[in-house]
């Protein structure tokens, strides 16, 4: 083993990340390689999951080190297809310390009947569940975004909303997937949560009422 990977294999945040992306995997929301994740190492960098592995099923060495300090991402490998988005978002809000992407079916169904460029989430306890969301009673927007697969196209366009408002620790890609992050991946792992159980509970909520 070089050193490359013997270092690897003893940070514990990329011990941490495979383990999340086993336990998200254990839920069918990353299939057939879809998905991707990230986990901040410095203000200009993070560990990113390499392009095309099943997220399952990553071990240490699949989390390659990306950083942009310069303004350009550079890798010693292929990281994920998706970098650019992880990256911007890093670069949003310097709080951000861990961003994971999932394919699931309710969210990539409900993100198709969604034309509106924000959903509106209102009456659910869980709507807590997502940081700065205190009551069931107060509208919890999600941002849509339509799918490309010109990522620093759409990096782009989250960025310009962003200077509206600051998104609420998610974003559907119409079609695609959900983006979540947080400020720890325990924080990012419970908006994954969070936003999967509204999405479904919506979902469900229109199949029963359309
Ligand atoms: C199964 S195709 C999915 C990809 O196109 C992409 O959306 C994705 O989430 C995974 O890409 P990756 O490059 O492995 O990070
Ligand atoms: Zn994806």
């Amino acid at each position: 083993m070089n050193n490359t990977a013997q270092l690897h294999q003893l940070n514990p945040n990329a011990i941490a990340l495979c383990a999340l992306g086993r336990w998200i995997a254990n839920r069918h929301w990353v299939p057939a390689t879809g998905g991707n994740f990230s986990i901040r190492s410095g203000e200009y960098s993070a560990l990113v999951t390499a392009s095309g592995k099943d997220k399952g099923e990553l071990s240490p060495q699949d989390l390659l080190p990306v950083s942009w300090q310069d303004g350009k991402l550079s890798c010693p490998g292929t990281p994920s297809a998706e970098t650019a988005l992880h990256a911007r978002l890093y670069q949003l809000d310097p709080a951000i310390k861990a961003v994971l992407h999932t394919h699931s079916v309710p969210a990539t169904v409900f993100s198709r009947l969604i034309s509106d460029d924000s959903y509106l989430f209102h009456g659910y306890e869980m709507q807590k569940a997502i940081s700065g969301n205190s009551s069931h009673d107060i509208p919890c927007a999600l941002a849509l975004f339509d799918n490309t697969q010109d990522i620093p196209l759409l990096a782009q366009q989250v960025a310009q909303r962003w200077q509206q408002q600051p998104l609420n620790w998610g974003l559907l890609v119409r079609g695609h997937g959900l983006y979540v992050w947080g400020r720890s991946p325990d924080e990012a792992k419970r908006h994954l949560e969070g936003w999967e159980f509204l999405i479904n509970c919506e979902l469900e909520r229109l199949k029963l009422t359309r």
